[in-house]
């Protein structure tokens, strides 16, 4: 897969469609396709036939032009806006390939534009996201993301981690003239401990909003016969769930994925906790509990004023709501819930799906705050501000230094753009050394 190559592929969805977006990348964009319609100067966009070179018409249709480098991919680009007819597109497309060139590869623009340094990884990643966002906040993460507001944020820390160390390295290097300024190293520490909170908390933004790509969990535990499938099915508005009265019905654990005012929610039935010889219901049961120890929230549903037992053995790190079930059956409860619930009559669901929504838009403000990104980017800030502990803890100071360029490093790795920073650039800057 040469990126020498000049590539095409049909950018917009299935055909047949209104219209279709067919896209031309590479160094020959230009000369290959003006063989079959008169282009443009420069960026533009005509209505123009577009003929085979034996002049047979194909369609007419808008050509848009966008050379190097003001393009997404960065290379010559041209996009044909032909009516989305199969045999349309297939004609194009052919009459392309006869003139050399090459169907693209899944994300090969994408990859020419991280290659010719339009888009970093972090951009690059966001774009996917955009693409396959499917709820409003997925969208908004994805947005985000994608145009450059985080990569921003990294590049920050990495620059403020930079400039420390220069100033660093100027006392080490420089501590006898007389233009550097005595001890510059109580600001700096302090600055790069302020960098690490920075990144500490935006650790744990990127950890909500992974529940926001992926989905929040909800997972709805308890004994059997509580109306755990009942409540899945009440939720989803569907019958998904086999509900029976034989205690033990559920065995796998089954999910349904909601939109929730634009978060995507995903809600688990799971096997009723019990302890049991059948060996198939035993399996279920540990898949609930695994399930339970994944969640971002617990349903604890229980019959009301039923017997705690198995309910009370439920071990998350998520919180638990407590909810009483059958409440048709219960009209005057002794014990108290977070919320009381018949899948019978309706009662207390919208009480339920409040008290999610809630903690989902939790979640939702732990992201918004700063911006985050994905599992991928926390491993690397993690690694960062283990350094920064490093250098933050004390010792030579040479070695402190590098802790904090080590630092930058991998905060480099998750644009893709570890920079060659010139720290003697940075340090002329600062101070007139040189005289
Ligand atoms: N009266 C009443 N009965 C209910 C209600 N919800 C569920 N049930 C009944 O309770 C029984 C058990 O319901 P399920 O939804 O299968 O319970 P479960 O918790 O999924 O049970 P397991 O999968 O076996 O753990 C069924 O007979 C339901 O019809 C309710 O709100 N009111
Ligand atoms: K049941
Ligand atoms: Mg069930």
């Amino acid at each position: 897969m040469a990126a020498t190559d000049t590539i095409f592929a049909l950018s917009s969805g299935a055909t047949p469609s209104g219209v279709a977006v067919v896209r031309v990348s590479g160094k020959d964009a230009f000369d290959a396709t003006g063989r079959l319609v008169a282009l443009p100067a420069g960026r533009g966009m005509v209505l123009r036939s577009i003929r085979r070179r034996n002049g047979e018409m194909i369609d007419r249709g808008l050509v848009l032009t966008f050379p190097a480098p003001h393009s997404f991919t960065g290379e010559n680009c041209i996009e044909f806006q032909v009516h989305g007819g199969r045999a349309v597109v297939a004609a194009l497309q052919d009459e392309l390939l006869s003139l050399g060139l090459r169907a693209a590869e899944a994300g090969e623009f994408t990859q020419r534009a991280f290659s010719n340094g339009k888009l970093d990884l972090v951009e690059v990643e966001g774009l996917g996201d955009l693409i396959s966002a499917e709820t409003e906040m997925q969208r908004r993460l994805a947005i985000e993301q994608s145009a450059g507001g985080l990569s921003a944020a990294y590049h920050d820390w990495a620059e403020r981690l930079t400039r420390c160390r220069a100033l660093i390295e100027a006392e080490l290097d420089f501590a006898d003239e007389d233009d550097v300024p005595g001890s510059v190293s109580d600001q700096v520490w302090a600055e790069v401990a302020e960098i690490q909170s920075e990144i500490l908390s935006q650790i744990r933004a990127t950890e909500s909003a992974t529940r926001v790509r992926d989905g929040f969990k909800v997972v709805i535990a308890g004994p059997p016969n509580a109306g755990k499938s009942s409540f899945l099915n009440a939720v989803a508005a569907r019958d998904v769930a086999i509900v029976t009265d034989i205690a033990g019905t559920t065995r796998d654990v089954l999910h349904v994925d909601l939109d929730i005012e634009g978060f995507l929610v995903r809600f688990y039935d799971t096997a009723g906790l019990r302890e049991t010889d059948d060996v198939i219901e035993q399996e279920g049961v540990r898949r609930a509990r695994r399930a339970v120890a994944e969640a971002d929230l617990v349903l604890l549903l229980s019959e009301i004023d039923s017997p705690p037992e198995q309910s009370d053995n439920v071990e998350s790190t998520a919180p638990i709501l407590a909810i009483g079930t059958k409440s048709d059956l219960h009209p005057s409860a002794r014990r108290s819930y977070d919320a009381m619930i018949s899948t019978f009559t309706g009662e207390g669901l919208d009480t339920v799906r409040k008290l999610v929504l809630d903690r989902v838009r939790e979640n939702w403000n732990a992201v918004s705050a700063v911006g985050a990104g994905r599992l991928r980017h926390a491993g690397h800030l993690r690694r960062a501000s283990l350094f920064l502990e490093e250098g933050l803890s004390g010792g030579p100071l040479d070695l402190r230094a590098e802790s904090l360029r080590l630092a930058a490093e991998e905060i480099g790795r998750i644009t893709g753009r570890v920079d060659v920073e010139d720290l003697l650039d940075v340090i002329f800057s600062e101070f007139c050394i040189g005289k």
